[in-house]
């Protein structure tokens, strides 16, 4: 059985290790860090919560220690909480070294992140967007020497989503050098492939943990089909449930949008149920400050959006609750791989109603797991129905009379002004932008049915 030492681990390093309890190599780790250790590009592709992380920080640790200099590595990883948690295994491993690391994340000072990068930290870890913007803005930003360039969540950064990161990228990748070692990893980088070899192009190391299921086998995986209007009540009779048998489980409930996290999180409050929520519409002082709270277990219930789906490290969670089915299955993958990390167990319940089965199917089809139902008694939650949709209503008025919406519009406003743009001007390049990739994907189209009409022709 590999051991840390005989993937050339040194010594100080793996003693780190078994400090924070790593004392055995997972696969992921015990194939990607020789490979980085050698020199080579790296993509590394296994489930969820299979210690993907420690498979890039080590060998950058162990490289940074026999030539320490900054900025030696740069993270990329799509959300700020997720950036933070990186910088707390850079820090927790390199604490012998006295490694300094800094994180570039929007929503915060720009000013003191300027400063920071001045000083030339070994290691920057940065959502793209912010790091962009420090990039055009200034010449603090020297990245001339860097050895790494490390895309977490890789496919996330590469795939055109809600939040697009492909100009940001394009902006980062021109200012390091080409001479680098790229370093890829997610639990979903085979969907994006294709892109990504064109990143890691240094002899790059491909790894992908084989296997005919894409979640853990530790991971119970249930639905519970319901018509539209009587899923809060499922929710409800689901938390009181956890919370009576299992009183010190932490739960995880993913929805679809901000306002509803925001009008699910104060129905819970009405049913004293002791819940908190995560999504972008928050500062980013209190998004920090309530992931804070549920990981210590002040708060049992995190309500999130999918700003929350991916990468975060919280072993306490035993419950993912999909309050709405995910649109992908990559999506359910991340959700449910919130629990069930490290070997550990854990259950996912997705809600199912009549207009989602197709995609549950796809869920099932395309992650090769087979959900089952979970047992319910109607009869409870048909007893809660009318009170949980009251509250739920009442709720709903409450948010409007606080101008939510209104509120929205100005915080993304502010954070630009925040970040030195021009929120008229920004408005219009992103409709530009919008305008733009319609006109393409238009144009793909109409090149696609030409071709299939010359095939036939043919
Ligand atoms: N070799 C190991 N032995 C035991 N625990 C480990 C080992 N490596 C990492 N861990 C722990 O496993 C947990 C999950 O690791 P990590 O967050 O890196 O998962 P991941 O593969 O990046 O998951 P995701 O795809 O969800 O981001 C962490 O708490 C980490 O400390």
């Amino acid at each position: 059985m590999a051991t840390f030492e005989s993937l050339g681990l040194c010594e100080w390093l793996t003693k780190q290790c078994k400090q924070m309890g790593i004392s055995q190599p997972t696969p992921v780790q015990e194939k990607c860090i020789p490979a980085i250790l050698e020199g080579r590009d790296c993509m590394g592709c296994a489930k969820t919560g299979s210690g993907k992380t420690a498979a890039f920080v080590l060998p950058v640790v162990q490289k940074l220690s026999e030539d320490p200099y900054g900025i030696f590595c740069l993270v990329l990883t799509p959300t700020r909480e997720l950036a933070y948690q990186i910088a707390e295994q850079f820090r927790a491993l390199g604490k012998p070294l006295g490694l300094k690391e800094c994180i570039i994340v929007g929503g915060m000072d720009m000013v003191n992140q300027g400063l920071m990068l001045s000083k030339k930290p070994h290691i920057v870890v940065a959502t793209p967007g912010r790091l962009a913007d420090h990039i055009r803005s200034s010449d603090t930003v020297k990245m001339n020497r860097l050895q790494f360039l490390i895309l977490d969540e890789a496919d996330r950064l590469l795939e055109q989503g809600c939040t697009d990161f492909t100009k940001d990228l394009e902006v980062i990748l021109g200012a390091v050098p080409a001479k680098r070692q790229t370093l890829l990893f997610s639990a979903t980088l085979t969907d994006t492939l294709q892109q990504l070899q064109g990143i890691a192009i240094n002899r790059p190391f491909f790894f992908e943990q084989k296997s005919e299921v894409r979640t853990v086998a530790e991971l119970d995986q249930r639905f519970i089909l319901t018509p539209e209007k009587v899923k809060d009540a499922y929710l409800v009779y689901l938390i009181q449930k956890f919370q009576d048998e299992h009183y010190d489980w932490s739960i995880m409930i993913f929805t679809n949008t901000c306002k509803n996290c925001q009008i699910l999180t104060m129905m819970l409050h009405e049913f004293n149920f002791p819940t908190i929520s995560l999504h972008s519409m928050m500062k980013q002082k209190q998004r920090f400050a309530n992931l804070a709270k549920f990981k210590s277990n002040v708060f049992k219930i995190l309500i999130a959006t999918d700003v929350a789906a991916r990468g975060l490290d919280i072993p306490t969670v035993q419950v993912v609750i999909n309050h709405n089915t995910p649109g992908l299955p990559k999506i359910y993958l991340h959700r449910v791989g919130r629990t069930a990390r490290a070997g550990r167990n854990g259950i996912a319940i997705t809600l199912v109603t009549q207009y989602d089965i197709h995609l549950i199917n796809a869920v099932e089809e395309q992650n090769n797991a087979k959900l089952k139902e979970y047992p319910v008694e109607e009869k409870e939650v048909l007893k809660i129905l009318t009170q949980v949709n009251v509250t739920r209503r009442q709720c709903e008025i409450r948010l409007e009379s606080t101008d939510f919406e209104e509120k929205k519009k100005i915080n993304k406003r502010k954070q630009m002004i925040l970040e030195g743009k021009d929120p008229d001007l920004e408005e219009k390049r992103k409709a530009e932008e919008e305008k733009m990739r319609r006109k393409k994907k238009k144009q793909n189209r109409k090149k696609k049915n030409s071709a299939k009409t010359t095939a036939v022709d043919s």
